[in-house]
């Protein structure tokens, strides 16, 4: 049974609360396969088993009502009013826990609260962030000026609550903007950053630096993004909007060399020393654009094997995907959380000579309409027309839309893994044409009108069916 949460239609975080799980997944499967549908063939979405407190970071906002109550927790869809949140059905209940003593400690300590009307007060808000298999925890406070009055006994009374917080940070925001971090930290506690294991190796998060969310998803997201790459060692790789070098360095022991570029300094700063604490030293972090540091690359003419690229929801621009057709890679495999622009980006490297090979959706957003892609590209042989294989007599040429996300081998390999039974391609024209999925006449129809034709078995029908659902054919 779902649980459910009550303030759901106000903090408008969740918009597929009351859905059940399966069926979320089903959605965002279904999302990912309508706008890539004339793209790639979309493989099964991965899903959490138990979809609940997945989130390591929490973030709050403060405010005191009418009565001198305070409040946290987000603000409600369009407006600056906060919807109290105590607890989350999402959140890290950890983080959850902690916000609540910081909300319990703002009369005792006589905290202001910042009031974002008049630009008067100090504190704005708290942010959480947990280490999932270090289990270490960064506590930041966001306040509208460095002091922040009895700060060691404010420290001592979080810490008494919570012995298990690892680092308290100040984090200065002056100014009147949305943003909720400023730019300045202090450290009040503990080492100013968390430190989590993922996929084996260790990472520095700091305050700043980019994250993602689900760490049992994330697990999942780039144990596939580095299978799909399929190094060898003799790489040359790029890790492009690489974060605290997460992907790269993850992907390192299978590959040569690999160059990471990332526009947050201080998330390059963690690259590097992420690199260092694993005792890697084929991997290089810049600090910069990704699109300028692609264009500089392919101007200097440099090439690469593989390229990660994992950019933010706004996808990625014409100057970054130009310069990566320029360096060539084999390879592309595209991270994404937003499929639209995925699917316009995935459209400009397809026209570029590269196919688009498969996607995965993996869902790192449980209860939200977030869905997160990995993609594998590969980039076509100049020759690639001259081996069109024998089993495009059965015709690639003037496919249906459901056609086109497998093709006759796929299926047939796909049949023979599941089933161990081989089919001939003249079974799967005739599922197909039993499922609606329109066949070229000749596919069906033996060459005289008379000549009769062997009908697929029982036995086969279904394995094929089950391709064609595997495939979303069906
Ligand atoms: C979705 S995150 C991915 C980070 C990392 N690959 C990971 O999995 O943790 C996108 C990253 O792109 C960075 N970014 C945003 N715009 C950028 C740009 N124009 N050039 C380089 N990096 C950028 C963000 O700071 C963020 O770290």
């Amino acid at each position: 049974m779902d649980k459910y949460c009550k303030i759901s239609k106000k903090c408008g975080g969740c918009a597929y609360q009351g859905i059940p799980y399966e069926e979320q997944l089903r959605k965002k499967e279904t999302q990912v396969r309508k706008l890539l549908s004339d793209i790639c063939p979309v493989r099964p979405i991965m899903g959490m088993e138990e979809p609940y407190h997945y989130r390591n970071k929490v973030h709050a906002a403060f405010a005191r009502k009418h009565d001198g109550k305070v409040i946290s927790g987000v603000y409600e869809e369009g407006t600056h009013r906060i919807v109290p949140v105590e607890s989350c059905l999402i959140e890290d209940e950890k983080a959850d826990a902690i916000i609540g003593t910081v909300r319990s400690l703002v009369n005792p300590f006589r905290i202001r609260i910042y009031n974002e009307d008049s630009g008067y007060g100090l504190l704005r808000h708290v942010m959480v962030r947990r280490g999932f298999q270090s289990g270490q925890i960064l506590v930041v406070l966001v306040l509208a000026s460095p002091i922040l009055p009895a700060k060691n006994n404010f420290v001592k009374a979080l810490r008494k609550e919570h012995p298990e917080i690892t680092s308290i940070v100040l984090n200065v925001n002056a100014k009147r903007t949305s943003m909720v971090l400023g730019e300045r930290n202090i450290v009040l506690y503990g080492k100013g950053y968390i430190e989590d294991t993922l996929c084996g190796k260790t990472f520095r998060i700091s305050p700043q630096s980019f994250y993602q969310v689900n760490p049992v998803q994330t697990e999942k997201l780039y144990g596939k993004a580095v299978e799909l790459a399929g190094l060898t060692g003799k790489e040359r790789v790029i890790d492009a909007y690489c974060g605290i070098g997460t992907i790269g360095l993850i992907a390192s022991g299978r590959a040569k060399e690999v160059i990471g570029v990332e526009l947050n300094r201080d998330a390059v700063k963690d690259a590097i020393y992420n690199a260092r604490i694993n005792g890697i030293k084929n991997a290089k972090f810049y600090a910069g654009d990704a699109g300028e540091f692609m264009t500089v690359m392919a101007a200097e003419g440099e090439k690469a094997d593989v390229l990660f690229m994992d950019p933010p929801r706004a996808g990625s621009g014409e100057a970054f995907l130009s310069s990566a057709v320029k360096l060539g890679p084999e390879k592309i495999i595209y991270i994404s959380c937003n499929p639209e622009t995925l699917a316009r980006d995935l459209r400009y490297l397809k026209k570029k000579k590269y196919e688009v090979k498969e996607a995965w959706p993996v869902d790192c957003f449980a209860w939200t309409n977030h869905v997160e892609s990995i993609v594998l590209l590969s980039k076509l042989k100049s020759n690639k027309l001259k081996h069109i294989d024998v089993e495009l007599e059965m015709d690639e040429l003037d496919l249906t839309a459901a056609e086109k996300k497998a093709t006759y081998q796929e299926i047939k390999d796909y049949v023979m893994e599941h089933s161990g039974l081989k089919v001939s391609s003249l079974y799967i024209a005739q599922v197909k044409g039993k499922c609606g999925i329109i066949e070229r006449e000749n596919y069906n129809k033996a060459k005289s009108e008379d000549a009769k034709q062997s009908q697929c078995p029982a036995e086969k029908e279904a394995a094929i069916r089950e391709a064609l659902k595997f495939y979303g054919m069906i």
